[in-house]
């Protein structure tokens, strides 16, 4: 049986407003407390408020990843919606699925619907369908297995041939943590990158590496293009990667 501190949330519960008196200005001020304490609370009731803060949003963007079979697509997602790791157990995605999950960014909400899809051949003709109102994709390749590198150039056609013509296209090579099984070197990526004008960044579902940034980065990139902040449709992530580095790390983003 689950024991109960697995649930254990820590949660508002009050807001209080104390009258103090400031004896210099010989003025009363309002202060604002709040309450916090730790709650037992079922698997359900975190369900249900997981998805009232999901609908708290002020942008939406659907975002698909896409990729070989066996690149990481499920386990990138999982890393990035729940934290945690698919270690050995490979299931092949049928059809599509998606997951949902704001981040912040500057203040604005932005609520990201990823689609996760089946690399698989046979399914192609299934998510070609999802690709039209897609705002932004990832796509992956595996850094240890060259054919899902060489094959990167004919998912960009198709992407070419079915998505939107601004949509926001980021490059992942992923499996980075593999550093023996290594077939593709970063500066492999950087260049097929640079040839076909896409942002890049190399992760690891295993370990995490840049997994948040990349999403963080393409939920950026959909809050300046709909704010109009940004007159060109070019995504060059480096500003991201750069403002990262720069800034003291930013509390996590919510879910
Ligand atoms: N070492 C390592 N293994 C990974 C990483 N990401 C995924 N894997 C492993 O690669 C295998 C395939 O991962 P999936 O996420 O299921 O691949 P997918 O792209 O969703 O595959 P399809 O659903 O068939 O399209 C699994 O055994 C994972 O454990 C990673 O970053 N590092």
């Amino acid at each position: 049986m689950t024991s109960e501190s697995t649930y254990r949330q820590i949660v508002r519960v009050s807001s209080k407003k104390n009258r103090n008196y400031d004896e210099e200005n010989g003025k009363q001020f309002v202060n604002h407390s709040v309450d916090c304490h730790e709650e037992v609370v079922d698997p359900f009731t975190i369900k249900r408020r997981e998805s009232l803060q999901n609908n708290v949003y002020d942008i939406y963007g659907k975002v698909m990843l896409l990729g070989d079979s066996g690149v990481g697509k499920t386990c990138i997602l999982m890393r990035f919606r729940e934290g945690t790791f698919l270690a050995g157990n490979f299931i092949s995605t049928v059809g599509v699925d998606f997951r949902t999950k704001v981040v912040t960014v500057d203040n604005t909400k932005v609520k990201l619907q990823i689609w996760d899809t089946a690399g698989q051949e046979r399914f192609r003709s299934v998510t070609h369908a999802y690709y039209r109102d897609a705002h932004a994709l990832l796509l992956l390749y595996d850094v240890t297995n060259k054919i899902s590198y060489d094959n990167i150039r004919a998912w960009l056609g198709e992407i070419r041939e079915y998505a939107q013509d601004d949509v926001v296209i980021m490059l992942l090579g992923n499996k980075a943590d593999c550093g023996m099984d290594r077939a593709i070197r970063r500066e492999d990526g950087e260049r097929l990158a640079r040839e076909y004008n896409v942002a890049f960044m190399e992760t690891s579902a295993k370990s995490g590496q840049n997994v948040e940034l990349a999403f963080v980065a393409v939920a950026r990139e959909l809050k300046c293009r709909s704010t109009g902040q940004k007159d060109t449709n070019t995504f060059n992530v480096k500003d991201y990667i750069r403002e990262q580095t720069e800034k003291p790390q930013c509390p996590p983003c919510t879910t």
